[in-house]
């Protein structure tokens, strides 16, 4: 049998989540997975979970799309600074970002501050095949999607790599994600 994607025995989730003292922030670009696997990162710490997206929407009753149509970036970034300043402040377990937070100098700051930034990293292949599942990317809207992306990468790289930590995740299972991040948490703390 193959247990590579088995939840790892070598990592101890209960040390990791007695040693972090401050939110675990997943950065990095749209489609790595700072979503679907951040939630199942908190499940895997005994967490509570919180996507800042989902938070500006509450907080403006609108869609990220509707967002950017109505007010345009600049807007929506000033509501994410926001929303991540007070997310920091509330001290949840695991916090994903939209893919352009960290990107921004004052919220990149903050997030250093107070919590421990994860950059997630994956191939442009896998990038464009996961972001092509739902058309509710504004930025991806505006032009060939890979094209965008390969820009993308290229120009908020720098900014990703302050992060504490940096995980190149693959296109291999949800579950073989957690574990690669626990293992570099592990070996961070
Ligand atoms: N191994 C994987 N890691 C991350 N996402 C995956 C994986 N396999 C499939 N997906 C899917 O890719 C899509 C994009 O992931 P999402 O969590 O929304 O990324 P992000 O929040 O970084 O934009 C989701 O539908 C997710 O379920
Ligand atoms: O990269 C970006 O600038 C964005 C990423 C999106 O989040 P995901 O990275 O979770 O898709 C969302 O915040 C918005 O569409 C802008
Ligand atoms: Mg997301």
């Amino acid at each position: 049998m193959n247990n590579a994607h088995k939840p790892s025995e070598t990592v101890d989730r209960a040390g990791i989540a007695s040693r972090l003292d401050r939110p675990l922030v997943l950065v990095g670009l749209m489609g790595v997975g700072k979503t679907s696997i951040g939630r199942r990162l908190a499940g895997a710490l005994g967490r509570d979970f919180v996507d800042a997206d989902e938070e500006i929407e509450k907080a403006a009753d609108r869609s990220v799309s509707e967002i950017f149509e109505e007010h345009g970036e600049a807007y929506f970034r000033d509501g994410e600074r926001r929303v991540i300043a007070r997310l920091l402040e509330e001290g949840h377990g695991v916090i994903a970002t939209g893919g352009g937070a960290f990107v921004d100098p004052e919220t990149r700051a903050l997030v250093l501050e107070k919590g421990v930034a994860v950059w997630l990293d994956c191939d442009l292949d896998t990038l464009v095949e996961r972001t092509s599942r739902r058309n509710t990317r504004p930025l991806l809207k505006t032009g060939d999607p890979r094209e965008i992306l390969v820009n993308l990468k290229e120009q908020r790289g720098p900014a990703y790599a302050e992060a504490q930590i940096h995980v190149v995740t693959g296109d291999g299972p949800h579950d073989a994600a957690v574990n690669r991040i626990l293992e570099e948490l592990a070996a961070w703390l």
